[in-house]
């Protein structure tokens, strides 16, 4: 089944127009990453796939994402984003948040349930009940992401979720992005480490100046084509069987040194 349609989507912040006719589908039971330069239009994407930012262009299982109302969206796509705000509240009652739309006035015991078995999956009980505020960094990032587990959706979009987090903590949210879709549901992950995404994900979408320019699986990952999206030079090697980009020069970097 088709989680996901993008068509011809266009998109504008302030009379500027960040993405500019991308076009993408994503069957359920897929594990996409999204990758691209600093200001491509990822984030955006990610934005309007989620209901976030008001896009026309946007069916999500056959239905306009618009069209849906804040609790049903809400059990159908979860949500982590690049930074997320700490508060008061306990790590345990933030990840319950994640409940709401299925919640009656009180948490049911199937509610609580799912938070305790979502902070064992990411490795954070002993952290139930301290406030997010007292959180490091990458902390904070888990109980996020936690927290859209916890919603129990059928499509998981994740905004650089590795970021903060040490090379452990990176592999495993890496893991639960491919788990969650070998269970059936769809994760859509925007990140910059093409070497990290490699290891997990079968699906790249690669972006620059607000527009899909390569979509495909590890065959599309060619020298050129970072020459072409990073303006950088790389080689691409076999690492026990998985293929590792090495970067080795910044193309224009000779010229701009040769200015300064
Ligand atoms: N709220 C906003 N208001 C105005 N312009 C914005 C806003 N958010 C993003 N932009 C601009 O839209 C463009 C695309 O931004 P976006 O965050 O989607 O890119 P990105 O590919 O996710 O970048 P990065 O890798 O740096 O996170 C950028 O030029 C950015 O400055």
């Amino acid at each position: 089944m088709r989680a996901v349609r993008v068509r011809n989507l266009h998109f504008t912040y302030n009379g500027s127009e960040v993405l500019r006719g991308v076009e993408l589908e994503i069957e359920e039971g897929e594990f996409v990453v999204i990758l691209g330069p600093n200001g491509a239009g990822k984030s955006t994407l990610l934005k309007c796939v989620g209901g976030i930012l008001n896009c026309g262009a946007v069916e999500v299982f056959g239905r306009p994402v618009m069209d849906y109302s804040r609790d049903e969206l809400a059990r159908v796509i979860a949500y982590v984003p690049q930074r997320c705000e700490p508060g008061f509240m306990t790590v345990f009652d933030t990840v319950l948040l994640g409940r709401r739309p299925y919640m009656g006035l009180r948490p049911s015991r199937r509610d609580v349930e799912t938070v305790r078995r979502v902070l064992r999956m990411m490795g954070i009980s002993h952290l139930a009940l301290k406030p997010t505020n007292k959180l490091s960094g990458g902390e904070l990032q888990k109980v996020s992401i936690a927290r859209a587990l916890a919603q129990e959706p059928r499509i998981l979009l994740m905004d650089e979720p590795t970021n903060n987090l040490d090379i452990k903590s990176q592999l495993e949210v890496m893991e639960t992005a491919r788990k969650f879709a070998e269970d059936g549901g769809t994760s859509i992950v925007v990140m910059h480490d093409v070497n990290l995404a490699l290891r997990f994900a079968r699906r790249f979408v690669f972006m620059k100046d607000g527009v899909v320019v390569a979509d495909g699986g590890r065959e599309i990952l060619k020298p050129g084509l970072f020459e072409d999206v990073y303006g950088v030079r790389v080689r691409i090697e076999e690492v026990g069987g998985i293929p590792v980009v090495v970067p080795l020069s910044h193309l224009g970097l000779a010229e701009e040194l040769k200015q300064v």
